[in-house]
């Protein structure tokens, strides 16, 4: 092997090492086709929580990383949101729509079960709840499950409200006012938070400007609420407006769309918002204040770890409103050390875990 070469190899242990992941595993059923990896990232603050993909990766290497990434994606989002989790995250190599099975989703239970708690899942891209009810045949660990299984259903909603809460406390800190009444916001993806993301500006009596690749969704917008005003996709980056949300796809804030954007802040739901780090450190040098995508849009998330304690909708709301409180906080931080946001979401959360890690090791030892 060459030098070159082995520059390439992908050391498992150099990258848990670098992002502290706890544990992987790799899980191979020969009667099912299950091929699928569970990341464990970091357990400080409980059981391990966090979705299953289905993915036609180009490679297992591409798989392991898209697992370590999302586990420790889930570990901040479960912290910042006060949920006592850790995070963790499976994928399946497969083409979710045509490699799914009852059998397949039965195989997955039966992995997640051998691990007794130390890990919950539930959907995630390429998912669905009903895949979870085929799991939870083998095992008792799953979240996210349909109404008519008892689930906590769809998690649009409170998604959807968790973002405007995190929009009024953006607003607040940009504008001087927690009210969106009068704000013109341009919303990016009408899919299921957007949708109901649009309600909720309307009712607030913001300007909308939305848009969506899907002529079927804006359709269904512009019908329920004629006062929206409808732009092409490529053009939602550089209208006027006060405040951007992207609640479509990742990585939209970027090297291409900063220099469009007329916005003065941005918050919406989409994962990963910033292509890379640096884009957000642009952010806060030409003053777009950023709230960090893993704070705005965890209503899911509260919502899931909520059914863990037996759903009650008027908690998890109760929770995802603390969304607001939370924002504020990190823009304190932010101002106080004259760092970008979503660095500021990190601190935040690193101070945390590392506080409730000494508390549990004075009590237990550990
Ligand atoms: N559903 C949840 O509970 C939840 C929770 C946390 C985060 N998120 C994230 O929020 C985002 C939206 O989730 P969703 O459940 O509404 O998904 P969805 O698939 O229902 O909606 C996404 C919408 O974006 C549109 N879209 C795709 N590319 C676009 C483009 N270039 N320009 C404009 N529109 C485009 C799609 O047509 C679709 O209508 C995703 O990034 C998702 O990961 C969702």
């Amino acid at each position: 092997m060459s030098n070159t070469d082995k520059k390439d190899v992908f050391s498992i242990f150099a990258e848990m090492e670098k992002y502290g992941h706890e544990q992987i595993i790799f899980n191979y059923d020969k009667a099912t086709g299950l091929k699928s990896i569970i990341a464990i990232h970091d357990t400080t603050l409980g059981p391990a929580l966090g979705g299953c993909r289905m993915w036609n990766y180009e490679s297992e290497q591409d798989a392991l990383r898209d697992a370590l990434r999302l586990s420790r994606g889930m570990t901040y989002k479960c912290a910042v949101s006060n949920a006592m989790h850790g995070g963790g995250k499976t994928v399946i190599i497969g083409d979710p729509k045509k490699d799914k099975s009852d059998e397949l989703f039965q195989s997955l239970g039966s992995y997640i079960e051998t691990l007794k708690g130390r890990y919950y899942t539930g959907t995630d891209v390429g998912t669905v709840g009903m895949d979870f009810v085929s799991a939870k045949k083998q095992t008792n660990y799953v979240v996210g499950l349909p109404e008519e299984y008892g689930g906590s259903g769809n998690s649009a909603i409170i998604t959807a409200y968790g973002v405007w809460r995190g929009m009024k406390a953006t607003a607040k800190e940009a504008f001087g006012t927690d009210s969106l009444n009068g704000l013109t916001v341009a919303v990016q993806g009408l899919g299921k938070v957007g949708h109901n993301l649009v309600k909720y500006l309307i009712d607030e009596g913001a300007n909308l400007i939305v848009t969506d690749i899907s002529e079927e969704n804006v359709h269904r917008v512009k019908e329920e609420f004629r006062q929206v005003k409808t732009v092409k996709p490529e053009e939602i980056f550089s209208v006027e407006c006060d405040i951007f949300s992207p609640n479509a796809l990742g990585a939209v804030i970027n090297d291409q769309t900063i220099p469009q954007l007329k916005c003065k802040a941005i918050c919406g739901a989409a994962n990963n918002v910033l292509a890379e780090n640096r884009h957000g450190d642009l952010l806060h040098e030409k003053g777009i204040l950023y709230a960090p995508d893993y704070v705005a849009n965890a209503g899911g998330l509260i919502q899931v770890a909520d059914e863990l304690q037996g759903y009650n909708k008027d908690r998890a709301f109760k929770n995802a409103s603390l969304i607001y409180d939370i924002l504020g906080q990190i823009f304190e931080i932010s101002k106080k050390e004259n760092i970008p946001t979503y660095k500021a979401a990190d601190v935040l959360v690193e101070t945390k875990i590392e506080k409730i890690g000494r508390v549990q090791s004075k009590f237990t030892g550990r």
